[in-house]
């Protein structure tokens, strides 16, 4: 077998049977990942759901109860250090020095990250124009825009050159701009460089831009695959009614005999999720539409609270 090619197959993130108990509490429950090179992948779940834990084992900030999370091959609660080197991890909350300049923040993470001197120089410049962020490369941390911080985290994650990025929410306090951009920024660094890029988010339009995604409810993994076959493989179709009102889309629905999953509102849009096997009668004037990751999330978050 062609080693170099099954090295390059190899899964960069893979756990098995992950697993974190906190307390009687199991935070991350037997969780099984294999992550491409190269992909694009949304770790998805609702608050407490245990995706900032998982990610911790991942990335060796956080030892598992049991199970394994391997970085490159590499055990991360065996070797945190030597797995830290392949990964660039941004938190929720951006740790940066407010009271540092841009180019600060970027020559310290450097550091941190063990490059020599020259290497942090040249890496800061390159970084600084990638994050567009040149213009501000004299500006204390602390006076930037919530969207220049973001970046300025993404490129103090990615200055040691990883082969995979971890990030956790990274776009919950950005407006939309600053979120496309965040993005045109991932998308390029997984389409040129082949960065593996493993991604929280409570945004189901981001998770729409995922190429695998994967489900997380109560620790467990629930469901997992491309956003187009997670849409094809759900166990609901979806229905807009002509009523104004969920209650009223429901009533309709009872009164018709119809089970269903779900009713809510989504825009201006009475949305109905029913069973595959449903019949809807004509009188509902129920119109089949098109699903969004947004009715996947809620189907799914739906089957959690039961
Ligand atoms: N150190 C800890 N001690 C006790 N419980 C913890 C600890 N860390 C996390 N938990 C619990 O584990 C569960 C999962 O938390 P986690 O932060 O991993 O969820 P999450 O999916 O990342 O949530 P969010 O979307 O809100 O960030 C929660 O119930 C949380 O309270």
């Amino acid at each position: 077998m062609d080693s170099r090619k099954s090295a390059a197959a190899a899964p960069v993130i893979e756990t098995h049977a992950l697993t974190r108990v906190f307390g009687s509490y199991t935070a991350v429950d037997r969780l099984n990942l294999a992550v491409p090179r190269g992909a694009i992948y949304g770790f998805i779940g609702s608050n407490g759901s245990g995706k900032s834990t998982a990610i911790r084992m991942i990335c060796g900030l956080l030892p598992p109860t049991s199970g394994t999370a391997y970085v490159l091959g590499c055990d991360t609660a065996a070797h945190p250090e030597r797995a830290r080197q392949s990964l660039g991890y941004m938190s929720q909350r951006f740790s940066l020095y407010a009271n540092m300049t841009v180019a600060e923040n970027m020559m310290f993470y450097g550091g941190l990250y063990g490059l020599t001197r020259d290497e942090r120089r040249t890496r800061t410049q390159e970084v600084l124009v990638r994050m567009q962020l040149t213009d501000k490369r004299d500006v204390l941390a602390g006076g930037l825009s919530g969207g220049q911080k973001q970046r300025l985290a993404l490129g103090c994650a990615i200055l040691h050159r990883p082969a995979l990025l971890v990030l956790d929410e990274p776009t919950s306090a950005v407006d939309p701009t600053s979120r496309r951009l965040f993005w045109n920024l991932l998308s390029e660094m997984a389409g040129t460089e082949q960065t593996t890029i493993f991604v929280t988010t409570h945004f189901m339009d981001e998770a729409e831009h995922c190429d695998e995604i994967a489900f997380l409810q109560r620790g467990r993994k629930i469901a997992s695959g491309s956003p187009t076959r997670l849409k094809e493989e759900l166990p609901a179709r979806l229905y807009v009614l002509p009523e104004e009102a969920a209650e009223a889309g429901e009533a309709a629905l009872r009164a018709a005999g119809v089970a269903f999953d779900e009713v809510y509102v989504f825009g201006r849009q009475v949305r109905a999720l029913v069973p595959r096997d449903a019949v809807l009668p004509e009188e509902l004037h129920a119109a089949p539409w098109e699903l969004t990751m947004e009715d996947v999330f809620i189907y799914y978050d739906r089957r959690q609270r039961g």
